[in-house]
């Protein structure tokens, strides 16, 4: 995956960029900032004119770094990075005072000129601007694509894939003579197939031209862009954009999908259009029932099932290559899963879903791998009026950042908060990720909460019990548990740096 290049990528040009633009921007911006030095904001590190606190972001990984300079500054933390406010959010308190009662003022998505254009114009859910259009898809989400009804009815997909995700480790490790295998390659496999399958059915056109695509994207949308930085400037938007590799995509990416469209509204009238695949069926349904406030149309279809699988790929596969990274560094905690797992699945050839509900170790396991390595270590949002939280105040605008990973690592709230021990939530713990417990948050909270908590969930549930229940791990000869290269990258998601690569011993053969 494409390392996170904002706002390393580039940095050279935007100094430059800026410091010409400086004048410019002055001369038409200056009165801006009289109204905020009347303002009690939060304190924050030192600035520079024109790019803020951007120097202090420039090295190590952005959710240390705003970390580190968080326990420097206090809970609410002003940054400022060119044009842009951000007031950074690091305790649970602050998070509960922000949600709690007042969410709708902060259930804005961020925007500016760049991701309008990579996110197609707001047209699907995930940078929809708060208002009808949102609502309207977050409903059809809820009660349609990801209710828990929808989610059951993929269980025979998921008992498939993770099926063949035993056989691929079985067939790899025996082609390779016993030894090592890519275990984050084939998780991702497990998670593109499975989400393929679920969301575009399993007669995908020219499906490899569509991941080849969808992998672009990815990259495209970690790419810097200066109209981010600076949006209100007309100067900047003047600017030659690059090789107008966003819109050669966006384009490419329509025509695959109309294809998929095309493919389904046919199937669709040669059936009388009653069966329903996969989730593009569903939309098309609901598109033809036709008794909604705003109309579907093919494109705003097209954007929401990009939205779809492009949130849940990276963030479900980054999550179970971490669990399973955690457990074999841990190997009393990688034991007691085993022991449960194989409790409760004894005499199985194969699994379902049905006999995982038992599973509680295991469930808390993945709650801890969540806490540790929260795959969006951040959620952004935008104040939509001026607002006092703590007694200072959040400018109309500004974008408050809440730091997901700072806060589940925090001493304050966890005990050994560096270690991993799912044990933490056994018992009376009942800390949860479904935004009540505003510690614990790595599916974000509110009214823009992650709607794909059970898909995501039932993937990795049974993809780990696969692999614990069929095989035992070895680390590579030579690696010792507690030497295990644990390097996170700062992509779209928070990602391995090293591949996971495993010696599988099989257990229950299939
Ligand atoms: C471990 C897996 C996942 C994690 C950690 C995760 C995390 C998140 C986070 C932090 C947000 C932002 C929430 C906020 O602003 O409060 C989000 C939004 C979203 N996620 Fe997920 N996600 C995961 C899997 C999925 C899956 C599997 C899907 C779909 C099948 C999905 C669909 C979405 C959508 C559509 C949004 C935007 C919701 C809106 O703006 O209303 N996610 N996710």
């Amino acid at each position: 995956m494409d390392q996170f290049t904002f706002p390393y990528f580039g940095f050279g040009l935007c100094f430059f960029l800026a410091l010409l633009l400086y004048a410019v921007l002055r001369a038409v911006c200056g009165s801006g900032t009289k109204h905020r030095r009347r303002l009690r904001l939060p304190p924050g590190p030192w600035q520079l004119p024109v790019i803020g606190s951007l120097h202090h972001l420039l090295w190590g990984l952005p959710h240390r770094t705003i970390r580190d300079l968080s326990l420097r500054h206090g809970p609410l933390m002003l940054l400022r990075v060119c044009e842009r406010v951000a007031i950074v959010v690091s305790s649970a308190e602050a998070v509960r005072e922000i949600y709690k009662g007042n969410e709708a003022l902060f259930s804005e998505r961020l925007s500016s000129p760049g991701i309008d254009e990579l996110s197609r114009h707001g047209q699907g859910i995930i940078f929809a601007p708060y208002g009808d259009h949102w609502r309207l898809l977050r409903r059809i989400l809820m009660t349609e694509l990801l209710s828990a009804r929808r989610i059951e009815a993929f269980q025979r997909i998921r008992e498939e894939e993770a099926a063949r995700l035993v056989s691929s480790v079985q067939a790899k490790s025996s082609s390779s003579g016993g030894g090592l295998v890519n275990v984050g390659e084939l998780l991702d496999e497990f998670m593109t197939d499975s989400a393929v399958r679920a969301i575009f059915g399993d007669r995908l056109p020219d499906r490899a031209a569509f991941m080849k695509i969808v992998k672009q994207g990815v990259s495209l949308a970690s790419l810097f862009d200066l109209r981010d930085l600076f949006p209100s400037s007309w100067l900047v938007r003047l600017l030659p954009r690059g090789s107008g590799k966003a819109e050669r995509h966006r384009q490419e990416m329509f025509k695959l999908m109309d294809n998929i469209l095309k493919t389904h509204q046919e199937r669709r009238a040669s059936t009388d259009g009653d069966d329903e695949h996969d989730l593009v069926d569903v939309l098309l349904r609901i598109q033809k029932e036709g008794d909604i406030r705003v109309s579907l149309t093919d494109g705003i279809i097209r954007a929401v099932l990009i939205d779809i699988f492009g949130a849940a790929l990276d963030t479900t596969s980054t999550t179970l290559q971490w669990a399973m990274a955690e457990l074999v560094a841990n190997p009393i905690v990688m034991h007691k899963v085993k022991l449960e797992t194989r409790r409760v699945l004894a005499g199985q050839a194969t699994i379902q879903e049905s006999m995982l509900k038992d599973m509680h170790y295991l469930r808390a396991t993945i709650k801890e791998t969540l806490r540790l390595h929260p795959p969006a270590p951040f959620f952004p949002r935008l104040c939509l009026q001026d607002y006092k939280i703590h007694g200072y105040d959040v400018p109309r605008g500004a974008i408050v950042l809440t730091n997901i990973w700072a806060i589940s690592r925090d001493p304050k709230y966890w005990d050994e908060p560096e270690m991993f021990r799912p044990g933490r939530f056994e018992g009376n713990n009942d800390v949860d990720f479904r935004g009540m417990d505003f510690e614990f948050t790595p599916f974000g909270v509110g009214r823009r909460i992650c709607p794909g908590i059970g898909f995501a969930h039932a993937s990795i549930e049974i993809a780990l019990a696969s692999l614990l229940y069929h095989f035992d791990w070895d680390l590579p000869k030579g690696v010792e548990p507690g030497k295990m290269d644990m390097t996170e990258v700062f992509g779209v998601t928070l990602s391995r740096k090293a591949n996971l690569f495993l010696h599988p011993i099989p257990y229950v053969p299939v």
